[in-house]
């Protein structure tokens, strides 16, 4: 059994506001998705990697993976992350299973991935997600329409492994249905299927606005990573 892996990196990055696709930010001398790559080029479960780009970045993003021979397709990504999501799954090879990972969010730990693998051989959706740690409530413009309850929120975060079958179908049930989504898992929920939970941790972070480059600076530093 083995997995492949799925990278949307096709957006724009607009809410980092950096004016190009904030995938190619330099963390100490090493792009985002260089160290997104990277986590699936050392997952030994993982036997291939496929990536959504925007078409006028595709030369830019084959030279800056020219370094990690699990790449075996870079395609045009779509308007949306999921349309970007479906380009790709319907050009990849049938596989047991897939992983589904934003190529902005670097700092995935090999445990996760593990963790993740070893939850979709038995489970055929799974996602990983951390507890909400501040009270949420859902609003109507200015004003509190309810708080909710903080023992039933997760934070998504990725990856989110699928059985191959189960997720396409997803998807094209999605695309017929017009439905538009911020994760894949959600497209598996509307067909009624069930999906698990494994525990990510606070450093898997999304990087998407400025902020988030200071926090991202400061868990490398952290690992005491040298060039
Ligand atoms: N049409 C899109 C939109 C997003 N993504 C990818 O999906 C991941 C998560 O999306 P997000 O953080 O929202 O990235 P952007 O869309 O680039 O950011 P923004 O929404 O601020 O423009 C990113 O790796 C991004 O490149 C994609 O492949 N295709
Ligand atoms: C899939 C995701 O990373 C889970 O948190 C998130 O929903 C992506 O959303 P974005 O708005 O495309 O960043």
């Amino acid at each position: 059994m083995s997995y492949i892996a799925i990278i949307p990196a096709a957006g724009l990055g607009s809410r980092m506001g950096y004016g190009k696709n904030k995938v190619f930010i330099e963390l100490k001398g090493k792009s985002i998705i260089e160290r997104t790559v990277g986590l699936f080029e050392e997952d030994a479960n993982c036997t291939g990697i496929y990536l959504a780009v925007r078409e006028d970045e595709a030369a830019l993003m084959e030279e800056k993976l020219s370094a990690y021979p699990k790449v075996k397709g870079v395609f045009a990504g779509g308007r949306e992350r999921q349309d970007s999501i479906y380009n790709v799954l319907k050009e990849i090879p049938e596989s047991d299973h897939v992983f589904i990972h934003d190529g902005a969010r670097p700092f995935a730990s090999p445990k996760l991935l593990n963790e993740v693998y070893e939850a979709v051989i038995t489970h055929k959706a799974v996602i990983c997600g951390v507890k909400v740690k501040d009270t949420i409530k859902r609003v109507d413009g200015p004003t509190v329409a309810e708080t909710l309850k903080r023992e039933e929120l997760l934070i998504t975060h990725t990856p989110q492994a699928f059985d191959y079958r189960l997720i396409m179908k997803a998807h094209e049930n999605a695309r017929r249905r017009g439905l538009a989504v911020t994760d894949d898992s959600s497209m598996v929920e509307t067909l009624g299927e069930s999906v698990h939970i494994v525990e990510s941790d606070y450093n898997n972070i999304k990087i998407t606005t400025r902020e988030d480059l200071v926090i991202a600076e400061s868990i490398i530093a952290g690992r005491g990573e040298s060039k």
